[in-house]
């Protein structure tokens, strides 16, 4: 049975309430706590977008998006016109005067609530929208500003972006969302780590030959183009989740969950990653863009169809980078990351794969021996899995056979998982940024990847071509198999 500790009464504050984000996941994560009673119907959540409409006509919008995206299951007519009883739509432009001073007066009609205010916008619009809430009252101690990511487009613009919203928020009452952190499998990861020494006592170099972490997805752009053509796949997935998700791996155990304990540690890795010289580019990265083929079994366009038509694009949809952690823990493992568009499946899962033994007394040419392995697999069918070896059940002699361990963490606790989204709005409302990213990490992360862009946009070549439905350019098999090793691809 899941355990869901009430929060305070809140007046969320939604920036970009038309658009997809919020349609597709905001509003379907806080029906879903709202159903399990996890905040108060004196709660409200006040929806904000450029657009004239009334509340009424917002509702509307509201009831079909979740219509779409709640499980069906969860949908009773009496909860629903609750929730939505809960919404008030208020016309703003962030960057006019228009709506400020009527969306100020509805918070103050409440000034003891709680006040998340969500920015579900593009980033430009984050530094406006704060100046203005300051200029105009509409910020009290009890509120918080949530940024969506991308946190601006390069090192420079996140910095601006950074200072904007710091100039009016203390970085205790900023919450930098990263998803992925609030996947139950990614939070798993601190307890993986540092509730089980078993783990703990085997995780370093002289254990540890490498590590992978894929995140493949079989969708494309999805009508998200125009902002996709100008991020690509370094932006999109790897500034932020893959090296969320390194740092959980790589770092050191902090003294204590507290958020700066935790976010201190994180910072730490970003800051001993290697960077990649210009010179190691083609050695140490993969870029891929896919071109017309299958997904989930039917024919799909190209990339450059599905931005509309564009002749030619240097955007990556795949990428796959050798990365190294500069530290004694770390000496010598690299970690492979990769991630993309139109890939086979949708599957997110970390590999560690453990050394060979030093020496063997079962003769090579009769046994097979794989090494050791521990899949963690953060979805979906969200699970783990020690691979090892057991020797074959028979009188027939002595033949070893790979076998595992394996968790599913749904048989175990037979609980529907939240949506990320879910647990990360609950955190917000409670000021609890420990799955939130510190401005510091959100620089560095970006300090590492902006020579890998600078250097790709040196280069003539652009990314290589892949089918959709392939696990992208044959060079990311080729950039793994020149140390020996190779991708894993689970069975199902
Ligand atoms: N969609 C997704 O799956 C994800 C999105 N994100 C990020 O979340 C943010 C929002 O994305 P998404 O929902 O897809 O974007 P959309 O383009 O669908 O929506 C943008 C929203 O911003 C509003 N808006 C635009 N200009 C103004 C303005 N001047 N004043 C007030 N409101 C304005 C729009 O209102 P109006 O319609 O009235 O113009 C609309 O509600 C982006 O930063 C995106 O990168 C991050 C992860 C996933
Ligand atoms: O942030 C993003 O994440 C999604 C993938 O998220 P997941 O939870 O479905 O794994 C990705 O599709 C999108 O491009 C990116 O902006």
């Amino acid at each position: 049975m899941a355990r869901f500790l009430p929060v305070a009464p809140f007046d969320c504050v939604v920036f970009g309430a038309t658009g997809d984000l919020t349609m597709r996941k905001l509003l379907p994560a806080l029906y879903d706590r709202f159903r399990d009673r996890q905040f108060s119907p004196t709660s409200r959540i006040i929806a904000v977008a450029r657009t004239a409409m009334e509340t009424e006509e917002y509702r509307a919008k509201a009831e079909a998006a979740l219509r779409q995206f709640v499980t069906p299951a969860s949908l009773d007519a009496e909860t629903l016109q609750g929730f939505l009883a809960l919404i008030r739509y208020q016309t703003v432009d962030a960057l006019s005067d228009e709506g400020w001073a009527a969306l100020v007066a509805i918070l103050k009609e409440r000034p003891e609530q709680v006040r998340p205010f969500y920015l579900a916008t593009s980033p430009e619009l984050y530094g406006p929208i704060c100046q203005k809430l300051a200029r105009h009252g509409g910020l009290h101690p009890l509120s918080r500003v949530v940024l969506e990511k991308p946190i601006g487009h390069d090192l420079a613009s996140a910095r601006a972006i950074n200072n904007a919203v710091g100039e009016v928020m203390p970085e205790s009452q900023i919450f930098r969302i990263d998803h992925y952190l609030g996947k139950e499998t990614v939070q798993n990861l601190l307890a993986l780590r540092f509730a089980n020494p078993i783990f703990e006592r085997l995780w370093h170099a002289d254990m540890i030959d490498h590590v992978q972490i894929t995140v493949a997805e079989t969708v494309g752009v999805e009508g998200r183009g125009g902002y996709y053509d100008r991020s690509g796949a370094l932006r999109d997935m790897v500034q932020n989740h893959m090296l969320q998700l390194l740092c959980l791996l790589a770092m050191e155990s902090p003294i204590s969950l507290d958020a700066d304990a935790v976010r201190d540690e994180k910072l730490k890795v970003l800051r001993a990653l290697r960077r990649v010289e210009p010179h190691e580019v083609n050695s140490f990265t993969v870029r891929g863009q896919y071109t017309a083929g299958a997904a989930n079994g039917h024919p799909v366009p190209g990339y450059l169809a599905d931005i509309g038509g564009t002749e030619r694009s240097l955007t990556e949809t795949f990428v796959a980078l050798k990365v190294q952690v500069n530290s004694w823990r770390w000496a010598g493992v690299p970690f492979y990351l990769r991630t993309g568009k139109r890939l086979p499946r949708k599957v997110s899962e970390i590999v560690i794969q453990f050394r060979t033994p030093p020496f063997s007394i079962f003769p090579r040419e009769q046994h097979d021996l794989q090494p050791n392995r521990l899949l963690i697999r953060l979805q979906p069918e969200e699970g783990m899995r020690l691979e090892m070896m057991t020797k074959e059940p028979g009188p027939g002699g002595l033949h070893l056979r790979p076998t595992g361990l394996d968790i599913s963490f749904e048989k175990t606790f037979g609980i529907r998982y939240p949506d990320a989204y879910e647990r990360l709005l609950m955190d917000v409302v409670r000021g609890n940024t420990t799955l939130f990213m510190r401005r510091d990490e959100v620089e560095a992360a970006w300090g590492w990847v902006e020579p890998l862009l600078e250097t790709w946009a040196e280069r003539p070549e652009g990314p290589r071509p892949y089918v959709a439905g392939s696990w992208g350019p044959t060079a990311a098999i080729a950039m793994i198999e020149r140390d020996g090793r190779t991708w894993y691809e689970s069975e199902d």
